[in-house]
């Protein structure tokens, strides 16, 4: 069975555009740990413009299932994880400007210092996992860091599924089989969804746990709506 991991930044992000505490975000992490997710997903950015680093320390408590902190790790974030010692810390390369995440690490290019900072949390009892786009060298090369497992990064197979290109999963298919031949673990995310997730997770061998955030906050407004919708119209007769 893979893990469902919440990612809840977009919460902040509508919380953080009133400046008040609605919706509030560690709220919805123990509802949506009682609605049977496994874990909890965030990815505090440098200009803290949905998740605060704040939030990363009143959400300990709170996580009862998988603690998972994701991002670039400058010294600030890795202080920060060091600090809060989640479950897992998903190394993420995002430029400070970036909108979302959009790439995988060139793990060759940056083998000695991924080594490092894997060896850092791992010595603090962090699981660690690495952002990765499905290319089987640098896949390769990821193992030599001694991380515990890889993110596969699924923008692309999201978009292509979404034309209808089925086959967008074979790259994912030969990275996963490649990553447990080498023994790591795999995760994955970015753009999953109701459409795509099902046919993702049937075909890749172990995936252990999928992130997911963006379409699911868009999905529960939708399915939502006409429920709440009535409610209102209900107070007004
Ligand atoms: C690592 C990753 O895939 C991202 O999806 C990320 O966690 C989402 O971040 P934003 O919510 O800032 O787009
Ligand atoms: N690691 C991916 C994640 O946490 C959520 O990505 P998305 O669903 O917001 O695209």
């Amino acid at each position: 069975m893979t893990k469902l991991s919440v990612n809840i930044n977009k919460i902040a992000t509508l919380r953080n555009s009133r400046g008040g505490n609605t919706p509030d975000l560690l709220k919805v992490a123990v509802d949506v740990q009682e609605f049977g997710a496994q874990g909890i997903t965030i990815h505090p950015r440098p200009d803290e413009r949905h998740i605060r680093y704040k939030d990363a320390y009143d959400l300990v408590p709170l996580v009862v299932t998988e603690y998972n902190i994701e991002g670039n790790p400058i010294q600030q974030f890795i202080d920060l994880v060091l600090a809060v010692k989640p479950t897992q810390v998903t190394l993420v390369p995002d430029a400070i400007d970036a909108i979302t995440s959009n790439a995988g690490w060139d793990t060759i290019k940056n083998q000695e210092f991924l080594t490092e900072v894997v060896a850092e949390f791992k010595r603090n009892k962090i699981r660690t996992s690495i952002f990765m786009d499905p290319d089987l060298k640098l896949i390769e090369a990821s193992a030599k860091t001694g991380t515990d497992r890889i993110e596969l990064y699924t923008e692309a197979y999201a978009t292509e599924y979404a034309k209808g290109n089925k086959d967008a999963i074979i790259p994912y298919v030969d990275a996963a089989k490649l990553a447990n031949e080498l023994g790591l673990g795999i995760n994955a995310g970015h753009d999953l969804s109701l459409d795509n997730v099902e046919y993702f997770a049937d075909k890749i061998p172990n995936l252990l746990e999928v992130s997911i955030g963006h379409a699911l906050i868009s999905e529960a407004l939708y399915l939502g709506l006409e429920n709440v919708v009535k409610m209102y119209l209900h107070k007004l007769q």
